[in-house]
């Protein structure tokens, strides 16, 4: 059975977007895109692919998912990595609170700013299950393009981990999906930009 209250994945849809989502529209809809990820923990730099999606129901929260797999070096998808889940809480003035959380026994909650095509959070507290890694704080900022291109956006992550200070881990650029998502196959790996 359908639910009777869908979500929405852009302005066009119903229900009506909350008047307080207005600095987050831009991102609403399904993304992918390409990026790249290191720490110095790690042997060596990795390509990866991944689908974001961000939508809303008509209260003022968008419903985040991300799922992200790693590239070889010809662009193929080599193996499942990092997911996550959660909710952007949109105050007044485009404050934003923000609940995510990771099969890797991480959840995140960080604040920040949404305004003028960006959104920028940082980490107010980290919660670990008794065996994930040692995570302590990330900075997000998810920045549409300028010049008016809607349909892409740009993706950095810094990351304090495993005793190491907040430092780049990931940056990626992702592209609107035409139509509606699909489940990530190899068909549309080899695609994406
Ligand atoms: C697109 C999303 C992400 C990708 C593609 C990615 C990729 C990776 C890869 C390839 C590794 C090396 C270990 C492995 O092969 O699994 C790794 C390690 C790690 N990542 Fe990420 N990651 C992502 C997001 C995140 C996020 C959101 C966090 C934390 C909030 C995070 C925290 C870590 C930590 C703590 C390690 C372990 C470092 C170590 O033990 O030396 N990652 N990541």
């Amino acid at each position: 059975m359908e639910p009777p209250f869908p979500d929405a994945l852009g302005v066009e849809q119903a229900p009506a977007p909350h008047p307080l989502l207005e600095p987050v529209l831009g991102f609403l809809g399904v993304w992918r895109g390409r990026g790249r990820g290191g720490y110095p923990t790690l042997d060596g730099d990795f390509a990866y692919a991944q689908e974001v999606r961000f939508s809303h129901d008509g209260r003022p929260f968008l419903r985040y998912e991300a799922r992200a797999w790693l590239l070889d070096g010809d662009g193929a998808p080599l193996r499942p990595a990092a997911r996550e889940s959660g909710w952007w809480r949109v105050q007044p003035g485009g404050r934003v609170e923000a609940l995510v959380t990771q099969p890797t026994g991480i959840t995140e909650i960080l604040v920040g700013q949404a305004g003028e095509g960006a959104v920028d959070l940082a980490t107010h507290t980290v919660a670990l299950t008794p065996t994930a890694k040692e995570v302590t704080a990330t900075r997000r900022r998810y920045t549409l393009a300028p010049d008016g291109d809607s349909d892409t956006f740009t993706f950095v992550h810094e990351l304090a981990a495993v005793g190491q200070p907040l430092q780049h881990h990931l940056s990626a650029t992702l592209r609107r999906a035409a139509g509606q998502s699909t489940p990530p196959t190899s068909s549309w790996n080899s695609s994406v930009q």
